[in-house]
């Protein structure tokens, strides 16, 4: 495609009735209005949230507000997924392969970003590494037989969200974990860094298998989100949250303008297998212009893609299955 696509927007999404989809972190965010945008287009959704409380009043809200002809909202179905546990991972994942049923879109799109000290998964992981990073990898390679079963019409896919804070990453492979040095905007980077190289990694793969799955990436640029009520803000910047908050989030991408690159990764015809692709405004960081979007010298690092990748073989105990 080309550097920009200018005037993309949800009314371009293709129908995707008859599209089983998973989307993690559905609850909110963009998360959830990618979810609402694939259900008003007619996609059966599974949507996941690691909370039953939170997934049910986020649940209520999509029935309400994804009405329309084609809407497919009303089959949406609740799963309670925490990406923070392999064994929660397992299980969801292991049901919707017994299932049986083709899975046509998986979105990688949970995250936690920054929390103020280091904190670890259920599998002592660091939760930023273990949530971001290991719980997708492990819950994508276990749902290839699903997705499998999809292939023979629109090539199914699965896109994973990074973030421009990968420009920053470096992969730490004494260190992956955080145990020497816990900074946590790094540590979220490494994240966001391993991410991406993941969605190329998973896409150089299952085209060397031959499975006719497609794998993407995308960024929503800086949306005003719940992500940044956790994070590990200096004393001056939360102040400046409080008294410019309200200002702050105006200059922001909304969480509808941060979930379109998700939703043309997700939809569009023209989204191409191992494409990254993120807002077109101001340094990427906004703006609802769709583009293909910038990537690190590092993301690209092919020989770490794949250390990358054995380590987290090794950590989940998930391995390719082909
Ligand atoms: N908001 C931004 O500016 C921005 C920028 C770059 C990348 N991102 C990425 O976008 C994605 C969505 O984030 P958002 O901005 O919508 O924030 P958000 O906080 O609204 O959404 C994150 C979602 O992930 C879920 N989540 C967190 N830990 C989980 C776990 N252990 N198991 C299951 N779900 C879990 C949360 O419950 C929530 O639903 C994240 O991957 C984030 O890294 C966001």
């Amino acid at each position: 495609m080309n550097a920009t696509t200018s005037t993309w927007r949800p009314k371009d999404i293709p129908s995707q009735t008859g599209r089983r989809v998973l989307i993690t972190g559905a609850n909110s965010g963009i998360g959830y209005h990618a979810a609402l945008e694939l259900a008003r287009h007619g996609a059966t959704l599974l949507f996941a949230s690691r909370d039953r409380a939170r997934g049910e009043a986020a649940l209520a809200r999509l029935r309400r507000e994804a009405t329309g002809p084609g809407s497919a909202a009303s089959e949406a179905e609740l799963v309670l997924l925490d990406l923070a546990s392999l064994a929660s991972v397992r299980e969801v994942a292991a049901r919707i392969v017994a299932d049986g049923r083709p899975l046509d879109l998986l979105v990688n799109n949970a995250g936690v970003m920054a929390p103020p000290k280091r904190l670890e998964t259920q599998d002592g992981f660091e939760l930023q590494f273990g949530t971001n990073v290991l719980g997708h990898f492990a819950l994508t390679l276990l749902l290839l037989p699903a997705l499998r079963l999809a292939v023979g019409g629109v090539a199914p896919r699965v896109v994973t969200i990074a973030s421009i804070a990968h420009l920053r990453g470096k992969i730490d492979f004494d260190d992956l974990q955080s145990l020497r040095r816990y900074a946590p905007m790094g540590s979220y980077a490494q994240t966001k860094l391993a991410d991406l190289m993941f969605a190329f990694e998973l896409e150089r793969r299952l085209r060397a298998a031959g499975l006719g799955i497609c794998s993407l990436a995308a960024h929503p640029g800086v949306a005003n989100t719940n992500l940044f009520q956790v994070g590990d803000f200096s004393a001056p910047e939360r102040a400046i949250r409080r008294l410019f908050g309200h200002a702050i989030g105006a200059l922001l991408n909304s969480d509808a303008e941060g979930a379109l690159p998700t939703l043309y990764a997700a939809t569009a015809p023209e989204a191409e297998c191992g494409g990254y692709y993120g807002p077109q405004g101001f340094r990427e960081m906004r703006g609802g212009d769709v583009g293909s979007a910038k990537i690190s010298a590092a993301a690209r690092d092919m020989a770490a893609a794949k250390r990358l990748w054995q380590v987290c073989e090794e950590l989940t105990g998930v391995q390719f299955p082909v």
